[in-house]
């Protein structure tokens, strides 16, 4: 049922953006050689030939994370707002680097949330399997250990400047 919500939402942003599943994954497409004389890729469908376009790949990857799932949205927000936060109460570099990094870390563990995902309903379609539920189920406690781990970090350092300069607003 929720693997249907999120096939949907991705056939959704596929369609929009005029992609398409091919038809036939199994087949592999050696016709884009590996510029690099690389022969561990055989099986790849294309092999991305200059830097700019795979830096164009990863950056669709995180728009397509930041559209279609909502917690990627929320992790972004309260990335954005914990640095904000830093900023704003004139943190260390250091901790304004230790609030960025633990930030970054809960989005990429999101963006792997996402890929293991749909390499997951790409294999098992609709269909039940142990072993999908179990890969599902670690992707998303990872993600839920670092936001976790993200928020002690936030509360550590955000939480007592902060107290401090309400009460000095206050009182
Ligand atoms: N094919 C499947 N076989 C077995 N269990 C599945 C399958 N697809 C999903 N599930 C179960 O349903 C749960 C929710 O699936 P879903 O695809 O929405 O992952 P999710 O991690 O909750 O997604 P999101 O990160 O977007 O909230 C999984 O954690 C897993 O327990």
């Amino acid at each position: 049922m929720v693997s249907q919500k999120a096939q949907s939402s991705t056939s959704t942003y596929l369609t929009s953006h005029s992609l398409s599943i091919p038809s036939d994954l199994s087949m592999p497409k050696p016709n884009h050689p590996d510029p690099l004389g690389n022969h561990n890729r055989d099986l790849a469908w294309q092999i991305a030939p200059t830097l700019f376009l795979s830096f164009k790949y990863a950056w669709t990857g995180v728009r397509y994370a930041f559209i279609t799932q909502r917690n990627f949205r929320i992790h972004t927000f309260m990335g954005i707002l914990a640095v904000g936060l830093g900023v704003f109460l004139q943190l260390s570099s250091v901790e304004i680097a230790v609030i960025s990094l633990t930030s970054g870390l809960v989005m990429v563990m999101e963006l792997l949330n996402t890929a293991i995902e749909s390499v997951v309903d790409l294999t098992v379609k609709q269909s039940y399997h142990d072993l999908a539920k179990i890969a599902k189920d670690c992707a998303a406690g990872a993600v839920l250990v670092s936001a976790i781990a993200s928020l002690l970090v936030a509360l550590a350092l955000i939480l007592p400047p902060l107290l401090t300069r309400i009460q000095s607003v206050l009182f």
